[in-house]
């Protein structure tokens, strides 16, 4: 499907966009480990988060869903599935599930699309195999499909090159199925989620930052977890590509009732730092400080980002768009880990750039981006969801075309409902 965005004017808007995939997805897995029934209100009906929930009944878990709250009922033992389990489009579903899985009595097979299956799973499959699990897949364990057969782990100190919160996850719940405490270090704290969860649900588990480093130790279950009754946060990674929309067009929005958690606001941030007006508004703070983010646009200056990338990983194809239009030469550096992502997300970005008319250069780990004006142009999104989005909302200053646009699915089906509040738009079935 191709979707062609005409241009907009200023707007003063809220979005309230959809719930947190990284938090749906949590909840998914972790009502596994839980002994009773699991209330999920504003669960992600995304295409990403629907894989999770059907992975989770596979399992063994029973579903309600009455189109408003999902009850995930645990299975009193996670059964083996008699089919392979879909993990769709996310890297999220296939890294987690293997890290809990690794650990229980069976035979599973994980498997995704065509851009899933060429993405590196080595960063789960190594640890865990260094701790006893039995992995394979292609190229010695780093392709999808991966296959496990669960069973007793062995406790662990493992210290991870990457801030991921994929691996780190996955590395916990592995840690939780053996029988002495873990200990799983990383560079820089990744998204900490999974902690933050586990911790609510009645883990035993303690973290700390030292010498830099974030530091989890973790016990493993002695009983079931408590089941949970969460309301999923909106998600702030989504309702970024508004913030760059109000950003670019000297425009307000008011995004409504996001986590604001620090692991995930980094690339407003950036965005205050090229010139736009943000205010915070905290709401709440259970499990996650959440709240409401006003954006106001002005003219943007360029901006160097090389710290904190863990934090904005997902949003720097959206920040780009800002760097197209701002005065002067923006950098990105230390952020290989974006070609790795659903598509290579530098190339994507550079390549597509380069298209609308602005300069853009690659390096191996990031881009240079200069701005100025931007033309309309046909984008190709690589089936990845994030650079649809991304040239969707740089085509509401002179319009755009973006091919193979349905991925957008993935993780916001809302968005074309929202993009309506800043520009009309139109679909064309056929790429
Ligand atoms: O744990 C998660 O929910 C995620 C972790 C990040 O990936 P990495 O762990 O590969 O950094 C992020 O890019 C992804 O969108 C969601
Ligand atoms: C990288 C992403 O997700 P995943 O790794 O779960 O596919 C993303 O949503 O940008």
């Amino acid at each position: 499907m191709i979707l062609e965005v005409f241009s907009g004017k200023q707007f003063n808007e809220e979005f309230l966009v959809d719930a947190d995939k990284s938090i749906s997805h949590r909840c998914a897995i972790f009502s596994l480990l839980t002994n009773g029934e699991n209330i999920i209100k504003n669960y992600l009906r995304a295409e990403d988060t629907l894989n999770s929930l059907e992975i989770a009944k596979k399992l063994g878990a029973k579903i309600e869903d009455n189109g408003d709250v999902i009850k995930i009922i645990a299975p009193k033992k996670i059964k083996e599935a008699d089919d392979v389990l879909y993990c769709g489009n996310s890297g999220t579903t296939i890294r987690i599930y293997s890290g809990l899985l690794a650990g229980v009595d069976g035979f599973f097979v994980l498997t995704g699309d065509e851009y899933l299956r060429r993405r590196p799973m080595k960063r789960i499959s190594a640890p865990l195999i260094s701790i006893g699990a039995k992995i394979d897949g292609r190229e010695n364990a780093n392709l999808a499909p991966l296959s496990i057969r669960g069973g007793k782990l062995k406790s662990f100190k493992y210290e991870s090159k990457i801030a991921s919160a994929q691996v780190k996850s996955a590395m916990i719940l592995a840690a939780l199925n053996t029988n002495d405490i873990s200990t799983y270090i990383e560079p820089f704290l990744s998204r900490d989620h999974t902690e933050r969860m586990l911790k609510g649900m009645g883990a035993d588990i303690e973290c700390k930052m030292e010498n830099g480093k974030w530091r989890v130790n973790i016990a493993p279950l002695k009983e079931k977890l408590n089941p949970l009754n969460i309301t999923v946060p909106n998600d702030p990674s989504s309702a970024f590509f508004f913030a760059v929309a109000a950003a670019i067009t000297n425009s307000t929005a008011i995004i409504k009732n996001v986590t604001l958690n620090q692991t995930r606001i980094e690339a407003y941030k950036v965005l205050e730092k090229m010139g736009a007006t943000i205010e915070y508004i905290l709401k709440e703070d259970k499990y996650e400080p959440i709240g409401d983010i006003v954006v106001k646009g002005n003219q943007l200056q360029a901006v160097e980002v090389s710290n904190n990338i863990p934090w904005l990983i997902d949003e720097l194809p959206a920040l780009a768009m800002a760097m197209a239009v701002a005065h002067g030469k923006s950098i990105v550096r230390g952020a290989k880990e974006l070609r790795v992502k659903e598509s290579d997300r530098i190339k994507a970005v550079v390549e597509n750039l380069k298209k609308c008319g602005v300069e853009a250069k690659e390096f191996e780990d990031g881009y240079e981006i200069i701005g100025g004006d931007v033309k309309s142009a046909l984008i190709d999104s690589f089936g990845d969801h994030r650079i649809a989005m991304s040239f969707a909302i740089l085509g509401i200053l002179s319009g755009m075309k973006i091919q193979q646009a349905e991925c957008i699915n993935t993780s916001f089906p809302n968005f074309f409902k929202l993009l309506s509040k800043v520009a009309k738009y139109r679909i064309m079935d056929v790429d």
